[in-house]
């Protein structure tokens, strides 16, 4: 903190440490060439068809996320994350249209190696071992880097072709922003009460989830994921 100023909240202090890392999963080459309208359809329908897959485990993931909020917090918080659970009944449905839109046969998706380490990691938390501090960080961090990577996808300059710009409103409308906003002040508040060991668990699977975020872009277009621009593995900067 610099003379009478406020100190930043935690994840704004992480945001700002692992920058590099952050922008490497919210200014991917993946969504970048949608905004600049370069993107490869294949490399889009790819994503789309991996991203139902994801979506359908994410929803379980939700709902343990929800299940510890029940358990030891707030009902305001219980409120905002039952919302998110049960939007992702309209994200499913969105997915089978637009698979239907771009001839993507979901029943004959299965999931990418990227795809399933990042559905491994959310099953982890079906472990009551895992706090609803580090549950509801995985959860704010997951939401934002899309709503981040598709907003950049909509402002001023986008080059993105029409027949995306639904996707991209998405994750990237005004409201979705509010709804990170909420998540992220959730989760201070849920840092500021936490043991130290607590919060450094909570750190890991921030940078985890980057590390996943960008395996995951990185699946969508066969050169990149066989040669990764990636370090493998994340380490917390003491
Ligand atoms: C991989 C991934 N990350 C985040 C989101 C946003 N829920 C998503 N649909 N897919």
């Amino acid at each position: 903190m610099d003379g009478g100023g406020v100190a930043p909240t935690t994840t704004a202090s992480w945001l700002a440490r692992h920058r590099e890392m952050y922008k490497r999963a919210t200014r991917h080459p993946f969504t970048v060439s949608i905004r600049d309208g370069t993107v490869d359809l294949a490399a889009f329908k790819r994503w789309l068809g991996q991203d139902y897959m994801f979506v359908q485990e994410f929803v379980a993931f939700l709902a343990s996320v929800l299940l510890k909020c029940c358990k030891q917090s707030e009902s305001s918080d219980m409120e905002i994350i039952l919302g998110g659970l049960a939007s992702l009944s309209d994200e499913l449905s969105w997915f089978k249209k637009e698979a239907a839109k771009w001839s993507v046969d979901l029943a004959g998706v299965s999931p990418l190696s990227s795809n399933m380490e990042y559905r491994r990691f959310l099953q982890s938390f079906g472990e009551p071992e895992i706090s609803y501090t580090v549950a509801i960080t995985t959860f704010w961090i997951i939401e934002t880097v899309y709503q981040d990577s598709f907003a950049f996808c909509i402002e001023e300059g986008n080059k993105t072709p029409p027949e995306l710009l639904g996707t991209c409103q998405r994750w990237g409308s005004p409201e979705f922003k509010q709804y990170c906003q909420a998540l992220q002040q959730i989760t201070d508040r849920c840092l500021a009460n936490a043991p130290s060991d607590a919060v450094k668990s909570a750190e890991e699977a921030f940078l985890r989830v980057l590390d996943l975020e960008v395996g995951f872009w990185d699946m969508s277009s066969p050169e990149r994921q066989q040669n990764p621009q990636k370090p493998s593995t994340v380490q917390l900067l003491e």
